[in-house]
């Protein structure tokens, strides 16, 4: 598979301070990408770069095979769409009217234009909102259409920069099914910034970077193993006999209201215990570790 972004060891100083340290990694051809991190960590600094918005201090970054440094500003705009935290579209236009204009300004034939905007108009079902001025779009509508400006020219990778923030949970999950859909039906690259741990939980790869550095990389599966664990959560029939269980078999546990939490290394494991104190409990659960686990567990202040 193409690494279709590569970055190496990227470097992004503002006067004194250092935004981004130094950073590596590839992104490969068709995936969903997380980049994740908290406020201030450097990762719209590091998508600027990327999208050739920004001038880097060191290091190397090349985006659809272009070198970001061989003058190939005008290819790398082609080959990417961006969608920000702000939007781009005129308050004044249509949703159909800014979106066409978007794509003159790529260079697009009338037919090419035209196709294209079946294309985007259908993954993000503009037809309700497509006569209307941008201004008059609820917060939802208007992150369709930013998406659907974004997409226009049908670029190979697509950067978001939080694009859910602010939308209620249905439109939430009506765009991240889009994004989903356009990721796997059309093998386009998605870059992505997200502060919902359940959409970077999907993604085929996650970089976490805290304070201008990686700290943390791989699948979701790989990071859940290494930096979350599981719970089994149990009622016992006696809380004195339980206790005393747990404590004589050295397990770590909290209990909350009558629940007892476990942690267990795995489901195995819990299935492993929950057979030797089978004649001790009422119920149990066991909790999977998520994606919010892992992201705390980083960025605790003295992790990793
Ligand atoms: N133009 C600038 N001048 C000086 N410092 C800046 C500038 N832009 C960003 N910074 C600083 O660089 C660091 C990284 O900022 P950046 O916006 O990249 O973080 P972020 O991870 O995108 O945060 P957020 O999630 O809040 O958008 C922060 O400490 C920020 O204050």
């Amino acid at each position: 598979m193409k690494n279709i972004i590569q970055v190496k060891n990227l470097q992004k100083t503002y006067g004194q301070h250092k935004a981004v340290k130094g950073i590596s990694f590839t992104v490969d051809e068709g995936t969903l990408f997380a980049f994740l991190g908290t406020n201030g960590a450097g990762k719209s600094t590091t998508i600027e770069i990327l999208c050739t918005l920004l001038e880097k201090t060191s290091g190397s970054v090349c985006i659809n095979g272009y070198d970001v440094d061989e003058n190939n500003q005008a290819n790398i705009r082609k080959s990417i769409g961006v969608v920000f935290q702000q939007s781009l579209l005129d308050d004044k236009l249509t949703v159909h009217e800014n979106i066409l204009h978007r794509g003159k300004m790529y260079g697009l034939s009338k037919i090419q234009l035209q196709q294209n905007y079946q294309f985007v108009s259908t993954y993000l079902q503009l037809d309700d909102i497509e006569q209307r001025k941008y201004s008059a779009l609820s917060g939802g509508q208007k992150r369709r259409a930013d998406i659907a400006r974004a997409l226009i020219h049908r670029p190979q990778i697509l950067f978001l920069d939080e694009p859910t923030t602010g939308l209620d949970p249905q439109t939430r999950q009506f765009v991240w099914q889009a994004i989903k859909k356009l990721q796997q039906e059309t093998n386009m690259t998605v870059f992505l910034t997200t502060h919902y741990m359940e959409e970077a939980a999907v993604a085929n790869q996650i970089v976490i970077i805290k304070n201008g550095e990686i700290v943390a990389e791989g699948t979701p599966d790989a990071l859940k193993t290494k930096y979350a664990y599981d719970q089994l959560e149990v009622v016992f029939q006696s809380i004195a006999e339980g206790e005393k269980w747990l404590q004589q078999n050295g397990l770590t546990f909290t209990v909350r209201n009558g629940v007892y939490s476990i942690r267990v290394t795995s489901t195995m494991h819990a299935l492993a215990l929950l057979k030797q104190m089978e004649s001790l409990i009422t119920s149990f659960e066991v909790i999977k570790g998520t994606m919010d686990d892992v992201f705390i567990s980083i960025q605790r202040p003295n992790a990793v």
